[in-house]
């Protein structure tokens, strides 16, 4: 997370509107080539650090500094639905002085070039959002902000973003992404920092916020899940019967799955009840409870 030139570093960063402070005093940074997420439950100021970054909002005090422009994408960017793709890009490439380098880089990265001739008001959802990625490209950002970017995505399209936001990372971009989609968040981010009520409460290395939250427990499926939880019972376990499984409480799931197989059933798949983006939320990000501490990992 250290790195001798952060590719985005805020320090000290309060956002007023009127009398209310939105965002108070938030400090983290990141190096290049990083997808960084931002969680925060709703109303924590995720939306007005991302506009302050985009230099939309100003700050009342603290520093911002990013390598080069951002390119910030909110959620749902509309273009004119009569426009062609390739007429788009080309107006925007004109409007931010785009090379041809950063031309051809915004179309093989996002893969418009597939639907390039199509109308903008024809485009899929997931479509729309490889176009607005591509824009963002367009003048050679370095760092990204997306703000929620698999709203009304199908499953097949996130892990298609996924995959885009791995080769941008590879490309050394810095993307930081802000989602309420935790589970798949985790499946592409190497930092993480949790804002609550405007404040940051934890930052890092997702293994190292990782290794602040509860272990979550397992979900055992069985050939016969009836059968399994009454043994696990048997066995004195703390195990509960759900429309995915059993649950069994605690970080190891090996002595259930042992006494599951000695009944006889066949074990067919064990996952973590509960997925880690959503505990580290727990911990550091839901409204719940006041900011008890304030933690920054390096
Ligand atoms: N233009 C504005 N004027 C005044 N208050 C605002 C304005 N925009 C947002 N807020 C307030 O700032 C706080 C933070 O809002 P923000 O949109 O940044 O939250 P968020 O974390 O992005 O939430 P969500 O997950 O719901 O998108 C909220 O209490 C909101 O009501």
């Amino acid at each position: 997370m250290t790195s001798a030139r952060p590719a985005l570093s805020l320090d000290g960063v309060t956002v007023s509107r009127g009398r209310r402070t939105l965002v108070r005093d938030v400090s983290f940074s990141m190096g290049p080539g990083l997808v960084h997420a931002l969680l925060g439950h709703n109303g924590a100021g995720k939306t007005t650090l991302f506009r302050a970054v985009s230099g939309l909002v100003p700050t009342r005090s603290g520093r911002i500094v990013t390598r080069g422009e951002p390119s910030v994408l909110f959620v749902g960017s509309r273009f004119p639905a009569e426009l062609r793709v390739r007429d788009l890009m080309a107006y925007r490439g004109r409007l931010v002085f785009a090379s041809r380098r950063d031309m051809a880089r915004a179309r093989e990265v996002t893969g418009i070039g597939a639907f390039e001739a199509a109308r903008c008001g024809e485009l899929s959802t997931g479509m729309a959002q490889r176009l607005a990625l591509a824009v963002a490209l367009l003048g050679g950002a370095r760092v990204l902000l997306l703000d929620e970017p698999t709203t009304g995505l199908d499953p097949q399209a996130i892990d298609s973003l996924l995959d885009l936001l791995r080769t941008l990372r590879d490309d050394g971009c810095t993307v930081v992404l802000c989602s309420h989609d935790l589970a798949q968040l985790e499946l592409v981010c190497d930092t993480v920092t949790c804002l609550r009520h405007g404040r940051l409460t934890v930052t890092g290395a997702v293994g190292d916020v990782a290794a602040r939250v509860p272990r979550a427990g397992h979900v055992v499926r069985t050939s016969d899940d009836g059968a399994a939880y009454r043994a696990l019972r048997e066995a004195r376990m703390d195990a509960t019967l759900t429309s995915r499984g059993v649950r069994v409480a605690g970080p190891d799931p090996l002595e259930a799955v042992w006494t599951v197989v000695a009944r006889h059933a066949v074990v067919h798949e064990i996952t973590v009840d509960r997925a880690l983006f959503d505990r580290i939320f727990d911990e550091f990000a839901s409204s719940g409870t006041e900011v008890a501490d304030e933690r920054t990992l390096s």
